[in-house]
Order: structure tokens, then sequence, then C-alpha cells
């Protein structure tokens, strides 16, 4: 498929089984580079299920099947070739419950370049810094890097989970309803993080909490019973949405 300038994933005619249950029914969404893509819709109707074929995170359940189109910047993510663990660090995942190691908050940033083979301590250390700060979290835990991880706030971890995926230079961030186990306080921390992040990474985020796409997200796709209903920006979504269900959605009248 032929990409448009910008866009970074493109997603086309693509149909999800889990067993005989169609999941996702024929999706075509493009994104483009970098800014906030909010997926919303009713429970059940599909969102985390294409957020996680956008890394192939579906293919660890048994009896998926999985058809269509998925490029990332113009290669193919189902390619037999793709390497899983490079395709995951291209395309990181958040998900709704914290999941820091337990380990120390260096060590969880230091993960994956440990992994990758970086030994050097200089680059460790500055990958530690620049990626707490990016997380927004760096003023809290600078003084405290030996701590584990799993002694902070929910609202902490979040943003360790996020620094430790951020030291892997992720082109695409997927966050699965990243903040709805945490408090309004923790919440506006991590909007504010993915505001800045916004700039410089393309963040794909489900959420249930339509105040949230309305205040972050720069586009915004409604999924309903494992179809794309709708996808635009996000004022002409919430302003002047055209189709009848996502008009009847976003007034409430289902979901
Ligand atoms: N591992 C699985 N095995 C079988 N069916 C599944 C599996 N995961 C999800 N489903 C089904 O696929 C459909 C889409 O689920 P999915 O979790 O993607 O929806 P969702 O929109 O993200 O919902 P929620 O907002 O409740 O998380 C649902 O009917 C769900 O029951």
């Amino acid at each position: 498929m032929k990409m448009l300038e910008n866009e970074i994933i493109t997603t086309k005619n693509v149909h999800l089984y889990y067993g005989q249950k169609e999941a996702l029914k024929g999706i075509n969404l493009n994104f483009k580079e970098k800014g906030i893509h909010a997926l919303i819709g009713p429970s059940g109707c599909g969102k985390s299920t294409y957020l996680r074929t956008l890394n192939r995170m579906n293919d660890m359940i048994d009896n998926v099947k999985i058809t269509g189109d998925i490029q990332l910047n113009g290669q193919d993510v189902y390619d037999e070739k793709m390497d899983l663990v490079e395709l995951r660090t291209r395309v990181g995942m958040v998900f709704q419950q914290p999941n820091p190691f337990p380990f120390s908050i260096y060590d969880n940033v230091t993960y994956g370049l440990k992994m990758a083979g970086v030994k050097d301590k200089n680059i460790l250390d500055e990958a530690v810094e620049t990626s707490l700060k990016k997380a927004a979290i760096w003023d809290e835990v600078k003084d405290d890097l030996k701590k584990n991880a799993l002694a902070l706030s929910g609202g902490q971890q979040q943003r360790i989970c996020i620094a430790r995926l951020l030291a892997n230079s992720p082109e695409v961030i997927l966050l699965d309803e990243p903040t709805s186990a945490l408090d309004p306080i923790s919440t506006d921390k991590v909007e504010e993080m993915l505001l800045t992040l916004k700039d410089d990474y393309t963040c794909i985020m489900v959420t249930h909490n339509m105040q949230q796409a309305s205040r972050i997200s720069d586009t915004t796709s409604f999924f309903l019973d494992g179809n794309l209903i709708e996808s635009d920006t996000t004022k002409t979504m919430f302003l002047n949405p055209k189709e009848k269900q996502t008009i009847d959605y976003l007034s409430g009248k289902f979901g």
C-alpha cells in the first residue's frame, strides 16, 4: 500500500477472529506521525484488539486469525521476517495497570538498553535522566533511583513504565487506557506528560474517558461492534460528528 506523507501507520481491511468470533470487521485507518490519536467506543467494540494488532500483541493469544495489511513506516508488520522483539521496541505499549519490573527505578529504565548489550555507565546514566525527564518524573525520583519501582504510587509507576519504553527510542507508543486505574491528580500528570511527548512521538491511545479524548487528543476514531464508524480530528468528531451512531454515542444514548 502506498503511504501518504507523514503517515507512520496504515491499516487496510484488517479483520481479526478469536476462534469463530469476528472482533474486527475490516478496519481501514491510518495515523499521521506524532500527536495523540484516541480510539473510543463502548466496551467490547474492539478498541484494544485493534491497538494490539499494531505491534502483534494478539499473536500471543491462541486461535487468533488476522487478515489485512498493517504497515509501519512502509514495512509490513505481519511479514514473517519481522523481528517481534524489535517491533515491540519500535511500537511500545503502556497498559491499564502499571507494570514496572520489581527492580530499582534505574534498572527498570535501563532494562531494554542492557538487553541490547549497552554496558557503558555514562550512556545508561544519561538514558535514565533523559527518559525520566521526558516522562515528567525525574524531579520526583532523581535522588532515589535505587528505590524499588513497586514502592512508588500508581501514577508514578505508570510514568516509570513510560520512561522505560522511551529509553528504547520507540517510533510509536500504544496506550491502552493508561489512566483508568489512576486517581485524578495522577491522571493529570500523565495527560500533561503525553501532551509534551506528542511533539516527538506518535501516541495511539484507547480511552473510555470521553473528556480525556477531547482534552488531549488530536484525532479521534470511534469503534462500534468491530467496525470503525468514523475518524476525524478530535474537534470535528466532538463538535460536528457525521454518523448517527457517533452522535448517539457521544450524546450518551448508549455505551
Ligand atoms: N482473548 C480473547 N479471546 C476471545 N475473545 C476475546 C478476547 N479478547 C477480546 N475478545 C472479544 O473481542 C471483542 C472485542 O474486545 P476488546 O477487548 O478488543 O474490546 P474493547 O473495545 O477494547 O473493550 P473494553 O473497552 O471493554 O476493553 C469482545 O467481544 C471481547 O469479548
